[in-house]
């Protein structure tokens, strides 16, 4: 038996890991050291359209190229033991697109996504960990999502909830801003109602009360953008405070497991002090 299947039957016996998941010896081996993985990854996913207009294809072809690859990116977190994978979807600002591909991606395109996701990980075995035991949830202001796109997400939330894989986050019609004000209008109420008072407002109590609330990891350690645009364009603002960014030249529907495994290990050799010093 070659020698790779050898050590996947010793890790599937005695460590407990579906196959494709990486394990600690072999994060070694990689260059990676294991207890400074990222635990949220957030990425931007940019250059769809950019892509599909250099091949001559239009926005949607982008699009659907961007679908595959988001697919490979749960797949390779998953594998490399990232615990949280949240993706910049559709933002608060997002609705002035041109009105054809707004309605696209609102009434075919999520709602298509969702969907595959769901089979996908309906088929997923210990065996075959691309979507294993995978959770979804979708994050920002849903209110005026159309209502079968609000019935598949809640659908894929209710059905995967108890999921203890990669806690795949979507942020759909979200923004930074949007989040702070959602969360500044709950705190303000209860001061109003004299649940809470003034004094104890903080970093926690606002953490309670923002979208991320319910993320093992709210906060992304790391901050992927592709298409080589140096802007976070209003995403997670609080949670990325203490966040690392990584810039990827390449637009989204090229990235590969190379970049992925080169942003992981470029974000192991930042030195993370939080506003501290180490001296
Ligand atoms: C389940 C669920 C809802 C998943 C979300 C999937 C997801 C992350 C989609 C992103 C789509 C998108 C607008 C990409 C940005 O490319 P662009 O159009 O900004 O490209 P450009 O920069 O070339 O204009």
């Amino acid at each position: 038996m070659p020698l790779s299947n050898s050590i996947l039957m010793f890790r599937r016996q005695f460590c407990k890991l579906p196959f494709g998941v990486i394990s600690k010896e072999e994060l070694l081996i990689e260059g990676l050291q294991p207890e400074l993985m990222p635990k949220h990854v957030a990425i931007i996913p940019d250059g769809n359209r950019r892509w599909a207009k250099e091949r001559g294809l239009s926005p949607e072809k982008g699009h659907e190229a961007g679908k595959k690859v988001l697919g490979d990116l749960c797949r390779y977190c998953s594998k490399w033991g990232v615990k949280v994978l949240s993706a910049y979807a559709f933002s608060t600002e997002n609705w002035s697109r041109p009105k054809a591909e707004v309605t696209f991606l609102m009434t075919s395109y999520f709602e298509g996504l969702i969907h595959d996701f769901m089979r996908d990980i309906a088929r997923c075995t210990y065996s075959n960990v691309c979507r294993y035991g995978m959770k979804m949830s979708v994050i920002g202001d849903k209110s005026n999502l159309p209502n079968s796109l609000k019935e598949a997400i809640n659908h894929a939330e209710e059905t995967t909830k108890d999921n203890t894989g990669l806690h795949f986050v979507a942020a759909l019609n979200y923004g930074g801003r949007y989040d702070i004000i959602q969360a500044t209008k709950k705190i303000a109420a209860k001061v109003k109602d004299g649940v809470i008072q003034l004094e104890d407002i903080n970093d926690k109590l606002i953490d309670t009360e923002l979208e991320t609330k319910y993320l093992e990891y709210p906060n992304p350690d790391l901050l992927i953008r592709t298409s080589g645009e140096l802007r976070i364009s209003n995403y997670m603002l609080w949670q990325l405070a203490y966040s690392e960014f990584c810039f990827v030249d390449k637009f989204f529907p090229e990235l590969d497991e190379a970049d992925f495994v080169a942003a992981l290990r470029s974000f192991q050799r930042r030195q993370r002090r939080y506003g501290g010093h180490k001296i």
